[in-house]
């Protein structure tokens, strides 16, 4: 059997620790597949003395973190740490640099350090691996990158962030709060370091990012992500929606247009008969169209131990194989700049939900706004549901451009007349 695949494991956390895990459970089926053993040589994170269940007295301890991508006895370093900048990305570099592998479960990294990464590991000729950045276990970017290479790809989307699916799927399911349920999914280990980044699309930002750019051939692009969370959404939405045959998912979409590339992380409003509505709990659901194969459906965990540590052990597997390949399925010096696409020329129906006085004229000069901005309404709704004393007026409209509705929304900007901020959501087509 060929030489040991040595291994440094930096952050032993929810991952990190999953990672020791799944390697002691499947140590002599992953040999096998891998055709050599997987072993690890070092182990670094920032606290050696804390209880993580595991035996780690076998594994060499490194206190600084970023020494471990100089050792001439370690071939890959798994970074499980976190965070864009700071010792991760100084573990990426130098680690690439010396040309050894590198495997990460940190999309936020790749969202902003992405080509610069993809570049140091084709010159140091080193693989760089990410399976467990995107949509955690399911392979996701090796079913993008590989088994659907040869396709023009017209749009992906889907379900990107386990913590905000569990919170809407436990909001809808449960009528429960969303602080609650947001302590919930972080006592499982599905949130961020810093839950916002949850809550607030970040994190299916960057993930969306790293796909785009796998699927469009552009270098992951960040900053051209539109990304808008699931915290201003309601209980009364989520009801409202299930009224009118929806559910509310937050979807991470990117689409090739003729004025650009299209990246947007959105509350929407999902059709029952999609199968995204039926993605329930942490789970993580992709949609990728391609030209050749048409719709591809990808769903499985998204977050968690188990699904996020069999993503990165995959990758090291594929690198014990002998199997790299261009990080973002092309050279990096082929990824081109993404132009960003103006999102008003985008069409679509959308949700609208206003919470209002409850008093005369609030209808009409709702309806007025839509009319002078040429939004059509196809459904006006107010239940007399309140919220903290308001009432609740929902609106689907017909299809349109988002230009329109941005506008009739401008218009109302500081109305007496609205209790907040109003809410708009697509509805996914
Ligand atoms: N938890 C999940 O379900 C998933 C997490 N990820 C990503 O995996 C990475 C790790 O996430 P978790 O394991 O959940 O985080 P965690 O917070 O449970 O673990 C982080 C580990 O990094 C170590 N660490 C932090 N700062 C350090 C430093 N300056 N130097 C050395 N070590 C340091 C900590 O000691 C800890 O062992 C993140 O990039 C996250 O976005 C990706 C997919 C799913
Ligand atoms: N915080 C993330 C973890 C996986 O990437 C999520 O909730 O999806
Ligand atoms: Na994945």
């Amino acid at each position: 059997m060929a030489d040991a695949l040595r291994v440094a494991l930096a952050g032993l956390g929810t991952v990190g620790g999953g990672v020791i895990r799944l390697l002691d459970a499947n140590r002599d089926l992953i040999t096998r597949r891998a055709g050599r053993p997987i072993e690890v040589v070092a182990i670094s994170a920032r606290d050696r003395t804390r209880d993580r269940g595991i035996d780690l007295s076998r594994f060499a301890w490194v206190d600084d973190t970023s020494a471990l991508a100089a050792q001439d006895d370690v071939d890959v370093v798994a970074e499980m740490i976190g965070g864009s900048d700071g010792p991760a990305l100084t573990l990426a570099r130098a680690t690439l640099a010396a040309g050894r592998g590198f495997v990460t479960a940190n999309k936020a990294m790749l969202a902003h350090h992405g080509l610069e990464l993809a570049e140091l590991a084709e010159r140091g000729n080193a693989p760089l691996k990410f399976e467990a950045a995107v949509a955690g276990g399911i392979p996701v970017i090796k079913g993008l990158r590989e088994g659907a290479a040869a396709n023009a790809i017209g749009r992906v989307y889907g379900i990107l962030n386990g913590t905000c699916n569990f919170i809407l799927s436990k909001m809808e399911a449960e009528g429960r709060d969303f602080a609650e349920v947001l302590a919930e999914a972080q006592a499982l280990g599905y949130a961020e370091a810093d839950p916002t980044f949850d809550i607030d699309g970040i994190d299916a930002a960057h993930k969306l990012s790293i796909l785009a750019s796998i699927a469009f051939g552009t270098r992951p692009a960040f900053a051209a992500v539109q990304a808008q969370g699931i915290r201003h959404v309601l209980g009364a939405d989520i009801a409202e929606a299930a009224a009118l045959g929806h559910r509310v998912r937050l979807v991470g979409l990117a689409e090739a247009g003729p004025h650009g590339l299209f990246q947007r992380v959105h509350p929407h409003l999902v059709p029952f008969d999609h199968p995204l509505a039926h993605v329930t709990g942490s789970t993580n659901a992709v949609v990728a169209e391609g030209d050749h194969v048409g719709r591809l459906f990808f769903q499985g965990a998204g977050a968690g131990e188990g699904p996020t540590a069999s993503a990165v052990v995959a990758d090291l597997i594929d690198i014990a194989r002998g199997v790299a390949g261009p990080p973002f399925a092309m050279p990096a010096a082929l990824l081109a700049a993404p132009t960003a696409a103006d999102s008003g020329e985008r069409r679509g129906r959308a949700y609208l939900r206003f919470t209002v006085e409850d008093r005369v004229g609030v209808l009409a000069e709702i309806a007025a706004a839509m009319r002078d901005a040429g939004v059509s309404i196809e459904s006006l709704i107010q239940r007399g549901v309140t919220v903290e004393g308001h009432v609740l007026v929902a609106i689907v409209t017909h299809e349109g451009p988002e230009r329109c509705v941005a506008q009739a929304l401008e218009r109302l900007r500081g109305s007496q007349s609205l209790a907040g901020q109003p809410l708009w959501m697509p509805i996914l087509g």
